[in-house]
């Protein structure tokens, strides 16, 4: 029987979870660094699954993440209640304006700028992982880096608790596949200027190990 598809960055991540998995149904890959990369591998997985008749029951987009500072703490874990293409828009004298209000037709976007992780597959995961933080997740092209970058996406996003590079990509493609979405991060970094030895990779990876056994 096929399960959840669980797709991570890079094999690192993907490993982490593997070592971790209770359930055998479910398999992990990964899938590139990057909306673009994570969407088109997703979806070709996707359809190669479907045309062999072995459809998987749902996607979850799962690795490591930056928190915002107060938000969420290094080393925690968290479930995207929704996955959000912050960098997706224009940017204008008085400030960035997302592509939903550009005034496009938004239809190809998957529903929008910000896509809900599933509300069956978010409350399972929520009750097998009940320390976890709960909130949107951001998708990002490029690490924020800088302090004047941070504190824009904290204005412009006040409820988001962590982000990442492929959440909002993943989720385009299960949406176009019809099946439910959900994001599970664990935070190797807090969000702000930028310094690579402050990454607390080895307990973010450990993280990810034990919140595996949420997915089933
Ligand atoms: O160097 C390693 O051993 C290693 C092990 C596992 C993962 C990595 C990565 O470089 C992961 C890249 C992946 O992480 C996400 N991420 C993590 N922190 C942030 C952030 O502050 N802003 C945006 N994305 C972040 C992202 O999804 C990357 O694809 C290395």
């Amino acid at each position: 029987m096929t399960g959840l598809l669980v797709v991570t960055a890079v094999p690192a991540e993907a490993e982490a979870i593997r070592a971790g998995l209770t359930d055998p149904t479910t398999t992990v890959l990964p899938v590139g660094v990057g909306p673009a990369v994570a969407a088109a591998t997703t979806a070709r997985l996707l359809v190669l699954a479907e045309a062999a008749g072995r459809p998987y029951q749902g996607v979850v987009s799962a690795g490591v993440a930056g928190g915002f500072t107060g938000r969420v703490a290094v080393g925690a874990t968290v479930l995207g209640s929704a996955s959000v293409a912050a960098d997706l828009g224009a940017e204008s004298p008085a400030g960035f304006i997302p592509v939903d209000e550009l005034g496009m037709p938004a239809d190809w976007l998957g529903g929008g700028t910000t896509l809900a992780a599933d509300p069956g597959l978010l409350a399972r995961l929520r009750a097998a992982l009940p320390a976890a933080t709960v909130g949107p997740v951001l998708t990002v092209s490029t690490v924020t880096g800088t302090a004047a970058s941070t504190d824009a996406l904290r204005r412009r996003h006040p409820d988001a608790v962590a982000e990442a590079m492929e959440g909002y990509g993943v989720a385009v493609a299960a949406a176009q596949a019809n099946l439910p979405f959900a994001e599970l991060r664990t935070v190797s970094n807090p969000i702000g200027p930028r310094d690579r030895d402050a990454w607390r990779m080895r307990e973010a990876l450990a993280a990810l190990t034990t919140a595996a056994a949420a997915l089933t």
